[in-house]
C-alpha cells in the first residue's frame, strides 16, 4: 500500500510568493529502533498521506535481536530499559505490548584472581559491606547519576511541545549546558576522579560497569558514562517476547512500506513532478537479490551508522560533498550457554553454596570475559534451571570463546551459540558528533550514538529528526535551536 500527498510549499520567486504544490515521499533507512521510531514520528508529523518507505537489508529490530535456542528465545543485543526511558515506556504502552521484569539477582567483580565485592541477598548487609568498602561513595555516585538523568528527562518536555535541534550538541547543551557538553569532551575516569572518587571504587565497580555495557574501560566520554551507570540502576526492564517487538509493532503502526534491500548510493537529482514543476529530489538506489532499484524521495532519513563496515552508503554528486564518517565501533561478542558454571574459578567457596547470578570483571587484560550473567528467556520473569541445575548464561567478550576457555568456565554445558556484533562507538573523548542535517532534506539520526548508544537514545534522535523535517520542510525555524528552553517552558502550564 503506498500513499502520497500534496504538500503546499511556499517559496520567493522574484520577489513573489509563489506557492507550490508537491508530492511528499520520504525515504528511512535500517529499520532497527531508530528507523521503526522515525516512521512513527513522521507519520505523526507528516499525517497520513504521506508515503513512507523503510529500507532494511536484515532483520527488522537491528541490533534489538533475538536468538532462539532449544525451543527458548533470548536477547543477544540490546537487553535492557531503564524505568524512565519514556519513549520506550510510551511505545510499549501504545503498542499493547507486555513488559518484563529485571529479575535482579546477586552480583560480584572479579579481578582475575578472587571476587573483590560480592553482594549479599540482605539488604542491610550490602550497605554495610559497601560503606565498609568504600564510604559513601556508592550513594555519591548514586546521587551524581541521578542529577544527570534528572537533566536528561527534560528532553521529553522539549519534545513534547515540538522543539528540535539541529545538532547533537545543541540537543544535549539544552539538557544541562555546558556541563553536559563538557561531559562529552572528557573520559568517565577524569571527571569522576575530579569529583574525588576514589581509584579503588572506580576500579572495582565503576570500570567493571562500563566493561558490561559497553565493552569497554573508564576512558569512555563522562556522558556515556553515566547512562552505563544508569543501565546498573535497579527497576531495568524489556519487552515481554523480545525487545525488537516494539520495531515490529512501529512499522505496522506507522503505516510505512518495508522494502527489503540494501541501500547502496544516494544521489541529488532535478526531477519535474506531476505538477509539471522541476524539483530536487534524492534518488536512492538499492540492491535486492541481485537486482538494483531506485526510487526519488523529498526527504530521507538515515537510521544507520554510516560508515563503510556498517552500512557502506555512498553520497553521490553533493554539493557540498558529503563527508566520509570514520566512526570505529567497537566489536563484541555475545554467547549464550547452557550449562553448570564452575563457579571455582572465581570463588573458594563450594559449588553449591556459590550463589551468584552475574560476574561482573576489572580491566584486566588477562581476562577473557567483560561479564557472565545468568538470563531468562524473554517470556520469563526470572529464568529457570533445566532439572540437571544448568542454566542459560550470557557472556560478552571481546574474541569469540574458545573451547579451551568455556571448559574452564563450565563443568558442563549442553550448547553454546554466539552472535558477533559491531555493537556501539568506541568511545574516545573529546567526541565530535557527526551533523544531523548532512544536506538540506537529508537528516542522519545515529549521530546521536557518539554522545551515548541506547535504545531511547535512538528513541529520542528519532523524534528528534521527524521534528527537525517536519519544521524545515514547514518553514518553521522558531521550533528549532530555541536556546533557553527550559526556563521559557517552565512557564508554561
Ligand atoms: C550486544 C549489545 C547490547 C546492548 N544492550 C543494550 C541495552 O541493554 N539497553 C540499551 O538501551 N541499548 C543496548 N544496546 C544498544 C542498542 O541496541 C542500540 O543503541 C540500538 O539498538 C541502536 O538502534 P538503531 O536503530 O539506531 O541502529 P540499528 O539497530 O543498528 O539499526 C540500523 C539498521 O539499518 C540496517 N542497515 C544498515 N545499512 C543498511 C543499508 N545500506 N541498507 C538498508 N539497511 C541498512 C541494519 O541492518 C539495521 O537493521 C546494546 C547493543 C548491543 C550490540
Ligand atoms: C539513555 C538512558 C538515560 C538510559 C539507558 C540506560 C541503559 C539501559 C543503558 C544500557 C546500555 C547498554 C549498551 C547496555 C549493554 S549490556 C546490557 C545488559 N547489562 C546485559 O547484560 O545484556
Amino acid at each position: 500500500m503506498t500513499f502520497q500527498k500534496t504538500t503546499k510549499r511556499t517559496q520567493l520567486v522574484r520577489g513573489k510568493e509563489i506557492s507550490f504544490f508537491f508530492l511528499t515521499s520520504i525515504a528511512i533507512i535500517g529499520a532497527g529502533i531508530g528507523g521503526t521510531s522515525a516512521a512513527y514520528y513522521l507519520r505523526q508529523k507528516f499525517g497520513k498521506d504521506v508515503k513512507i518507505d523503510l529500507f532494511e537489508r536484515g532483520e527488522v529490530g537491528g541490533r534489538l535481536a533475538t536468538m532462539t535456542v532449544q525451543g527458548q528465545e533470548y536477547e543477544t543485543g540490546g537487553s535492557v530499559i531503564h524505568p524512565l526511558n519514556l519513549h520506550m515506556k510510551r511505545f510499549v504502552k501504545d503498542l499493547g505490548l507486555s513488559v518484563v521484569q529485571g529479575s535482579g539477582g546477586l552480583m560480584g567483580v572479579y579481578n582475575g584472581e578472587s571476587l573483590v565485592f560480592e553482594e549479599s541477598s540482605w539488604f542491610i548487609i550490602n550497605i554495610i559491606k559497601l560503606i565498609w568498602q568504600y564510604g559513601f561513595q556508592s550513594l555519591r555516585m548514586h546521587m551524581w547519576v541521578e542529577d544527570i538523568l534528572d537533566k536528561f528527562m527534560r528532553i521529553y518536555r522539549y519534545q513534547s511541545h515540538d522543539y528540535a535541534f539541529s545538532t547533537v550538541e545543541n540537543l544535549l547543551h539544552s539538557l544541562g549546558g555546558d556541563d553536559f557538553l563538557g561531559m562529552l569532551n572528557r573520559t568517565l575516569l577524569e571527571t569522576l576522579q575530579k569529583a574525588g572518587f576514589s581509584e579503588k571504587f572506580l576500579d572495582e565497580i565503576v570500570a567493571p560497569v562500563m566493561r558490561v555495557n559497553y565493552g569497554q574501560s573508564t576512558n569512555i566520554n563522562g556522558f556515556v558514562g553515566a547512562v552505563s551507570l544508569a543501565g546498573a540502576d535497579s527497576g531495568l526492564w524489556a519487552v515481554k517476547g523480545g525487545n525488537k517487538l516494539v520495531c515490529s509493532g512501529l512499522l505496522q503502526a506507522s503505516r510505512s512500506n518495508l522494502i527489503s534491500g540494501s541501500v547502496m548510493y544516494i544521489e541529488e537529482k532535478t526531477r519535474t513532478k506531476q505538477t509539471g514543476t522541476p524539483a530536487k529530489m534524492y534518488e536512492v538506489a538499492y540492491q535486492t537479490g541481485s537486482e538494483t532499484h531506485s526510487d526519488f524521495y523529498d526527504i530521507i532519513v538515515v537510521a544507520t551508522p554510516l560508515n563503510r563496515k556498517m552500512s557502506n552508503i555512498t553520497f553521490l554528486n553533493f554539493d557540498p560533498p558529503i563527508e566520509e564518517f570514520h566512526q570505529y565501533y567497537q566489536y563484541i561478542v555475545t554467547t549464550l550457554i547452557k550449562g553448570n558454571l564452575n563457579s571455582t574459578i572465581f570463588s573458594s567457596r563450594a559449588l553449591g553454596k556459590f550463589d551468584l547470578s552475574t560476574i561482573l570483571t576489572t580491566d584486566n587484560s588477562d581476562l577473557f570475559i567483560n561479564s557472565i550473567g545468568i538470563v531468562s528467556s524473554v517470556r520469563e520473569n526470572n529464568p529457570q534451571p533445566s532439572e540437571d541445575g544448568a542454566y542459560v548464561w550470557k557472556i560478552f567478550s571481546q574474541e569469540t570463546l574458545t573451547k579451551e576457555q568455556i571448559l574452564k568456565l563450565f563443568l558442563s554445558y549442553d550448547y553454546a551459540v554466539k552472535q558477533q556484533w559491531l555493537a556501539y562507538p568506541h568511545y574516545k573523548p573529546p567526541e565530535k558528533c557527526p551533523s544531523i542535517i548532512l544536506h538540506d532534506r537529508l537528516y542522519y539520526l545515529s549521530g546521536i550514538e557518539c554522545a551515548a548508544s541506547a535504545m531511547e537514545m535512538s528513541a529520542i534522535a528519532a523524534h528528534n529528526a521527524a521534528l527537525l523535517a517536519y519544521h524545515r520542510w514547514n518553514g518553521h525555524t522558531d521550533m528549532i535551536d530555541q536556546e533557553d528552553l527550559y526556563e521559557k517552558l517552565k512557564t508554561e502550564l
